[in-house]
């Protein structure tokens, strides 16, 4: 597989699609709800047409697992939806039809396998819709591994440079930020033990998709006495990946307890923390399973961290536990 070509198609098709997605959000976009209650909006559907059609163009035969589909658009009560997406895709794409988005959108349909790409087109749809952080999360997986991980972060603001972050990693070659409209690739390394001043760390905006409570106890259990940043999306491994977070705690939330992880929400970021030198587990210290399923039926919650401190913290959680 020829990683280079796939990571060129790749960043170019996030950056088409972040494009998109910011001009929707000048517009104010409204939240459609899916069957599952969750909210989705004419950019998660746009984002996901233009980076499989990208995809799919380039590399037929590699299946796409997608967050998105588009059979509740086919419904004659759509029409004004289906319309609606397409008229962003043709700013893009201005042949684009509405029979051609919805088909592309359908590549995500794919099953897992020996090699898949897995995308969440818009990571984050809540703080999406509350203008604040989300990502446009793609890996590529091989043989049950992440091989290559890039994370579009267009409202994403670090401690130097520009807003709007594209972060991309390669299995075995380090992790890179790079402006998302272009420009130089930055090396990511997470914090050291000593930097205590960046010894922060982050969870969900969204109560319902933590357990806010013991995630604060457990950080202070490591040392980490600041109040803890809150940011939606897989911005968040972008965060520790840069070094400006040690840790990234994710606790099954009490309200939720049958919850299971989706694999597109985590599978891009796991790789960008991973080769700048963190670590990425469940809460009991297992690594993710991204080859299964497109859900992580036997991992529980998830622990990010700058790697020298991720047993502390998973025997913390074991503490916590007993
Ligand atoms: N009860 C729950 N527990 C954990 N994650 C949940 C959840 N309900 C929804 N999510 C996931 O949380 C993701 C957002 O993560 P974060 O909280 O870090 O912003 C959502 O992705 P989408 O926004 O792509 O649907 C969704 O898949
Ligand atoms: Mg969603
Ligand atoms: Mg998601
Ligand atoms: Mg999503």
């Amino acid at each position: 597989m020829n990683y280079n070509l796939a990571k060129e198609i790749a960043i170019a098709s996030i950056q088409q699609s972040a494009q998109l997605c910011q001009q929707v959000r000048e517009n104010i976009p409204k939240a459609i709800e899916k069957e599952d209650k969750s909210p989705v909006t004419v950019a998660d559907f746009g984002s996901q047409a233009l980076i499989c059609k990208a995809l799919k163009e380039a590399f037929p035969n590699i299946p796409i697992v997608g967050e998105e589909d588009a059979t509740a658009l086919r419904k004659p009560e759509s029409v004004d939806t289906i319309n609606k997406i397409t008229g962003y895709v043709k700013n893009i794409i201005p042949s684009a039809t509405s029979d051609e988005v919805l088909n592309w959108i359908d590549y995500g349909n794919g099953k897992v396998g020996d090699c898949f790409w897995t995308l969440d087109p818009i990571d984050g749809t809540k703080g999406f819709l509350r203008q604040d952080q989300y990502a446009i999360a793609l890996a590529l997986i091989v043989d049950g591994e992440v091989k290559l991980g890039l994370l579009g972060c267009p409202a994403l603001k670090l401690s130097q440079g520009e807003t709007g972050w594209l972060f991309v990693a390669e299995r075995g070659k380090g992790a890179y930020r790079m402006p998302l409209a272009g420009g130089e690739m930055i090396k990511q390394k997470v914090v050291d033990k000593e930097d205590v001043s960046r010894f922060r760390f982050v969870e969900s905006v969204e109560a319902s998709h933590g357990n806010q409570a013991l995630q604060n106890t457990i950080a202070q259990s490591v040392g980490i006495t600041t109040e803890s940043v809150r940011v939606d999306s897989q911005a968040k491994y972008g965060i520790v990946s840069s070094g400006e977070a040690a840790l990234y705690l994710r606790l099954p939330s009490p309200k939720y307890p049958n919850y299971r992880e989706n694999i597109w929400d985590h599978a891009a970021g796991a790789i960008v923390v991973e080769e700048a030198g963190g670590k990425v587990t469940d809460m009991y210290g297992k690594p993710l399973d991204f080859a299964t399923a497109s859900k992580m039926n036997d991992n529980r919650g998830v622990v990010v961290t700058n790697g020298v401190i991720h047993d502390t913290v998973i025997q913390a959680i074991r503490q916590e536990n007993n």
